[in-house]
């Protein structure tokens, strides 16, 4: 077998879209299901097996690190039979050469069943499971195309999940609807008992395409933001209303991505979620027909690295382009951004949310950076004890006690 060598320092990471951006479900503010859109030409919208065994091999074969992560994302994952990811399994056994491997899966959960619980646990998958928090907020947004909400289905999917004991984590998204209950949403995560919570804030804009597609390409200017989107006011509350209970009550028992990634940067540690680290480019995406692009929120057709049948991984995930993408979100920081105090902690976060102005009208300026900065102010004097806490090699959640105490 031919192997790629790549001698580069960190993980070759691509996650992979094995039907595309096909699902059962029609999200109001899913970003990714219009992208069907960019493959109208394909009748199928499935990896097919030769594809699978090609990407396996060779991403098996470009990695540094003896250790191999596969994410398996969408569209809905579980759209394909458990039969490919069986397939999946054998191949990744057959090209394993000596590493470990480790898979995780996103999904919406609606169509988890015992079978495919037990798969999961047996070969030890990490699923993650989105749901936005209790009823009226996740079905407010997440429904099928004849606008059925979906709660039931996830719930009774994550009751599988645990079950039979399969390791899982909530992604959630925060949008105009739920913003303003962040106490309510994150109850609800305590409640199932789901210690690792991702959520994500919704910002879209509206930009009709010709191939149907109807949401602005980042270097789209002066869109309409989506109704759905939440304001940098709700983001800046949400956050720090959420803090606010985490760190008296939660602190090493609930793990809230957002918190421990700026704990990360407080220390210059590096963090959890991409939107806070200070460059991009470290997630590539492969579409099903083997189509890669720079990242999944950058599935546009300008920022297409090429097809791994005609470039390796490496060529793609390595290319000029691609480490330029990267740098870009440094790049690109406008005055505002370079001069802020928590530059450090924040980075400018997504480019994607790069279209509002500064205050002297210089563009550039995230979208969401009033709610940003409320909630670094709000949280410096706790992520400093936790810092002070880390750095003594003592625990981050003795903070608890020292508000117990009064001493913050
Ligand atoms: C596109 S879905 C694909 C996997 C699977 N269908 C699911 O829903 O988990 C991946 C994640 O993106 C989130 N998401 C969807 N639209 C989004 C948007 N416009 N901005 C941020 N996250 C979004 C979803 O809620 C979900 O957690
Ligand atoms: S379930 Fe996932 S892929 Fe499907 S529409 Fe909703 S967010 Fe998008
Ligand atoms: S563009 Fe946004 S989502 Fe993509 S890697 Fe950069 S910060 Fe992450
Ligand atoms: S808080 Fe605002 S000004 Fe500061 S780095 Fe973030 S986006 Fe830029």
């Amino acid at each position: 077998m031919s192997q790629t060598i790549a001698p580069f320092a960190r993980p070759l990471y691509v996650m992979t879209k094995p039907v595309g951006a096909v699902c059962n479900l029609a999200c109001d503010y899913c970003y990714y299901l219009e992208k069907a859109n960019l493959y109208k030409d394909i009748s199928k919208h499935v990896m097919s097996d030769e594809l699978l065994e090609k990407f396996i091999r060779e991403y098996i074969g470009s990695q540094t690190m003896p250790q191999v992560l596969f994410t398996w994302h969408g569209g809905e994952t579980l759209m394909r039979p458990l039969s490919f990811y069986k397939r999946v399994m054998e191949l990744q056994q057959k090209y394993a050469g000596g590493r470990t491997i480790d898979n995780c899966i996103q999904t919406n959960g609606t169509l988890l069943t015992d079978e495919w619980c037990e798969f999961f646990k047996k070969n030890t998958w990490l699923v993650g499971v989105s749901i936005d928090g209790p009823q009226e907020f996740h079905d407010e947004y997440r429904k099928n195309r004849q606008g059925r909400p979906s709660f039931t289905k996830v719930m009774q999917g994550i009751h599988l999940l645990k079950k039979h004991g399969v390791e899982w984590n909530a992604l959630a998204v925060v949008n105009d609807f739920n913003a303003d209950y962040p106490l309510d949403f994150y109850h609800f995560f305590k409640e199932i008992d789901c210690h690792y919570i991702q959520f994500t804030p919704i910002v879209e804009r509206i930009s009709p395409h010709a191939d149907g597609r109807h949401l602005a390409s980042p270097l789209q200017k002066d869109e309409k933001l989506a109704d759905f989107s939440v304001s940098p006011e709700q983001w800046g509350n949400f956050l720090c209303t959420l803090f606010d209970e985490w760190v008296r009550q939660d602190v090493g028992n609930f793990f809230i991505q957002l918190f421990d990634s700026t704990l990360a940067n407080w220390v210059g540690a590096q963090p959890g979620v991409c939107t806070m680290a200070k460059t991009c480019g470290h997630a590539g995406v492969m579409e099903f027909n083997g189509d890669v692009y720079s990242c999944d929120h950058f599935v546009f057709p300008e920022y297409k690295l090429g097809n791994i049948h005609e470039k390796t991984l490496v060529e793609m995930m390595y290319s000029e382009r691609q480490m330029k993408f990267g740098q870009m979100k440094q790049d690109s920081l406008p005055r505002q951004c370079k001069e802020c105090e928590f530059l450090f902690a924040c980075n400018g976060e997504c480019p994607k949310n790069r279209f509002a102005r500064t205050a002297d009208g210089e563009p550039g300026l995230n979208y969401l950076c009033k709610g940003y900065h409320q909630f670094f102010q709000h949280v410096a004097p706790y992520m400093d004890y936790m810092k002070k806490e880390l750095l003594a090699e003592r625990a981050p959640a003795n903070i608890m006690e020292a508000i117990k105490k009064g001493e913050l």
